[in-house]
C-alpha cells in the first residue's frame, strides 16, 4: 500500500482513460506488463479497463485472475457505467460483468450533471439517482469496494448544483466509499475547480476523490487544488495519455504531491523510480517520450542559458525546482550559442576535464562555439563533438586514427530505375596509403561502407562501432547566406552511444565530417 495508507489514493487509469487517448492501442500483453510497472511503484488502485465492453479488456481481467498478473502494492480495478435506466440490475449485462471480472475494486460512471441524465440518457433525476444507487448497492452487496466517478460535475453543479449532490448521495447510501468528481470535458481553472471541491466536501461530508482531463492543460495544476481543496484520492495516467488532450500526469501529480505538499503518497523508494517508469510506459504505448515533461523529461533539468549555468556553478540548487536525482532524471548543461564560460566549465567537468584553470581555453571555445552556431553548427545534441573541440584547444588530441586523402562518390541510375552509390576512399591509417571502394543505398552508405572497408584492417575496434541514427537539417537563411545542411550521427560500440555533427553546403560532406569525428571521437576513448 502507499505509505498514507487508505487514507490517501494515487489511482492510476491508464489502462482505461489513457488508452482512449489516440494513437495509443495496448495489446493484452501490454496492459500486463503496463500493470506490472504500475505496481512495481507503488500506486494504490489500477484501473485495467471495461470488462464486457471490450473483449480485450474482458480478457485481461481474466488473465490476471488465472494468474498472469500478480500485486504487491495496488489493487484492480474494473471500470463500467451504472445499470441502463429502466433495466433491472441483475439483469444488466454490463454491471454482471463487472462482477464477472472478479476485479475487488469496481468504479462505476454515472451523469451528475441534469443536462446529461435528461438529454444523453433521455430519463430523469429520480431514476438517475436510482440507477447509481442499485448498481452501488448491488455490488456492494456481492463484496466489492465501490468508488463513482461522477461525470461533467462541475458544469453540472455550476448549472444545478442540486442534481449533482443527489448523484452523489445516491452513491453514497448506495454504499460508495469515494465519490469522484469529474471534469470530464476539461474545460476547469483551478481557483473555480478548488472552490466547487471545497464546498463538497463542506456540504456533504463525503470523502471526494478528483479526475481531470487536460483540456485547458490544467489537468494537473487542478488535480492538485482538489487536493489542497480536501480531495484524497487523485485519478490520473501515465505521462498524461488519454482522452483528447489527456488526463492529468501521473508523474507530476505525484511529483508535486511528494515534493511540494510533503505527501508521502508513494513508498519512499518509488520516488527515484518516477523517469525510468514514466520512459517504460511510453515505450510500451509506442509513443516517443515528451522531452519536455516535468519531473521525467530529458529536458526537465537540462540548463542552456549562460546565466543559468554561472548560478548552477556555484550551487545547482539555485536553478532546479528540486534535486533530479530524488525522480531519477539528471541535471544537464547544454553548450550552444547562449552558453557562457560556467556552461563550458560545467559541461568540462561532465566530460572528466578541468577547466577551473583555464580561463583562455574557456573564453576561446564559447567564442568558437558561439561562430560555429552562427553558421548552422549546433553542439547541443552533438557532445562528442564538442569533447573533441574542447580537446583540441586542449591540445590533448592525440593523431586522428587516420588522415584523409580524398573521397570520391558517383551515383548510378540505370535503365531498370534501380539507384546505386558507389564510394572510394583513399586514406591513410597505420603509416599505410589505403584504397578501398563499396558500394551502398545512398551515398552516405556507400562513403560509410567504404570508409569501414579500408580502416577494418588496421583498427580493431571499428568492428563495434555502428551508426544508431542519422539525421538531417536544411538551414535556409544562415544570414543571408546559402543553405547550409546539418548532419547529425548517433553512434554506439554496444556500450555507450555518442553524437557528433557536420555542416556544409553539401549534404555528403557534412556526412563525412559528422561520421569522421565519430570515429575520431570513439579512438579518444579505446585504452582508456
Ligand atoms: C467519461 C468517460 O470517458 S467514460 C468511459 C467511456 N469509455 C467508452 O465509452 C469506451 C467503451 N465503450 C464501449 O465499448 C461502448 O460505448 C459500450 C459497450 C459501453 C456501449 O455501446 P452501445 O451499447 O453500442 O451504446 P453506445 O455507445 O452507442 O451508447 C452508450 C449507451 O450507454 C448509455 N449510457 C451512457 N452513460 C451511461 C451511464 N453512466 N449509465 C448508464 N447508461 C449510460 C447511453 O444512454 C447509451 O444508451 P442507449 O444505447 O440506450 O442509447
Ligand atoms: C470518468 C472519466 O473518464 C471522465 O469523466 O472524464
Amino acid at each position: 500500500m502507499t505509505t498514507l495508507g487508505d487514507s490517501f489514493h494515487v489511482y492510476d487509469t491508464t489502462l482505461r482513460d489513457g488508452a482512449q487517448g489516440e494513437g495509443i492501442t495496448y495489446s493484452v500483453s501490454d496492459k500486463l506488463a503496463v500493470a506490472r510497472l504500475l505496481d512495481g511503484l507503488g500506486v494504490g488502485f489500477i484501473e485495467g479497463g471495461w470488462p464486457g465492453a471490450l473483449p480485450k479488456d474482458t480478457e485481461f481481467f481474466a488473465r490476471a485472475a488465472r494468474g498472469d498478473l500478480t500485486l504487491k502494492n495496488a489493487q484492480l480495478v474494473a471500470f463500467g457505467s451504472t445499470r441502463k435506466a429502466g433495466v433491472k440490475v441483475q439483469d444488466d449485462k454490463q454491471v454482471r460483468a463487472l462482477l464477472d471480472s472478479g476485479a475487488p475494486v469496481v468504479t462505476l460512471v454515472a451523469k451528475s450533471d441534469r443536462r446529461h441524465i435528461e438529454r444523453a440518457l433521455r430519463t430523469d433525476v429520480a431514476e438517475n439517482c436510482a440507477m447509481v444507487r442499485d448498481t452501488v448497492r448491488f455490488l456492494v452487496a456481492e463484496g466489492r469496494r465501490v468508488f463513482l466517478d461522477a461525470e461533467h460535475f462541475f458544469d453540472g453543479f455550476a448549472f444545478d448544483s442540486d442534481t449533482s449532490l443527489r448523484t452523489l448521495e445516491s452513491a453514497v447510501e448506495g454504499g460508495a466509499d469515494v465519490v469522484v468528481l469529474c471534469d470530464t470535458n476539461g474545460g476547469q481553472l483551478p481557483l473555480g475547480l478548488a472552490e466547487t471541491v471545497a464546498d463538497v466536501v463542506a456540504r456533504t461530508g463525503f470523502r471526494v476523490g478528483i479526475h481531470c482531463q487536460d483540456d485547458t492543460s490544467c489537468a494537473v495544476a487542478n488535480t492538485i487544488a482538489a487536493v489542497q481543496a480536501g480531495a484524497t484520492h487523485v485519478q490520473c495516467t501515465a505521462n498524461g495519455y488519454g482522452e483528447r488532450a489527456g488526463n492529468a500526469d501521473l508523474f507530476a501529480v505525484v511529483g508535486n504531491l511528494v515534493t511540494k505538499l510533503g505527501l508521502d503518497v508513494l513508498p519512499r523508494e518509488s520516488l527515484a523510480e518516477l523517469t525510468r517508469v514514466s520512459h517504460a510506459l511510453a515505450e510500451i504505448a509506442n509513443i516517443a517520450p515528451d522531452s519536455h515533461q516535468a519531473y521525467v523529461g530529458s529536458s526537465a533539468f537540462a540548463h542552456k542559458a549562460g546565466l543559468h549555468a554561472s548560478a548552477i556553478k556555484v550551487d545547482p540548487e539555485l536553478y532546479n525546482h528540486i534535486d533530479p536525482g530524488a525522480v531519477g532524471n539528471d541535471m544537464r548543461v547544454l553548450v550552444t550559442e547562449m552558453a557562457g564560460r560556467a556552461s563550458l566549465e560545467l559541461k568540462g567537468r561532465e566530460f572528466g576535464i578541468d577547466l577551473t584553470r583555464r580561463p583562455d581555453t574557456l573564453t576561446t571555445v564559447v567564442r568558437k562555439v558561439k561562430e560555429l552556431e552562427a553558421g548552422g553548427w549546433s553542439f547541443e545534441a552533438a557532445d562528442a563533438s564538442l569533447e573533441l573541440l574542447l580537446k583540441d584547444e586542449l591540445s590533448e588530441l592525440d593523431a586522428p586514427p587516420f588522415t584523409l586523402e580524398s573521397y570520391r562518390v558517383v551515383l548510378d541510375h540505370t535503365q531498370d530505375g534501380s539507384i546505386v552509390s558507389e564510394a572510394t576512399v583513399k586514406v591513410h591509417v597505420a603509416g599505410e596509403r589505403v584504397i578501398a571502394t563499396a558500394e551502398g543505398n545512398g551515398p552516405v552508405h556507400a562513403l560509410d561502407a567504404a570508409l569501414r572497408k579500408a580502416l577494418l584492417p588496421h583498427l580493431s575496434w571499428l568492428d563495434s562501432v555502428q551508426l544508431n541514427d542519422y539525421k538531417v537539417r536544411i538551414l535556409t537563411d544562415q544570414h543571408g547566406t546559402d543553405a547550409v545542411t546539418r548532419v547529425l550521427v548517433e553512434s554506439t560500440d554496444g556500450e555507450r552511444e555518442w553524437t557528433t555533427v557536420g555542416v556544409h553546403g553539401n549534404i555528403v560532406e557534412a556526412s563525412w565530417l559528422a561520421l569522421c569525428d565519430a570515429l575520431v571521437h570513439k579512438a579518444t576513448r579505446v585504452g582508456e
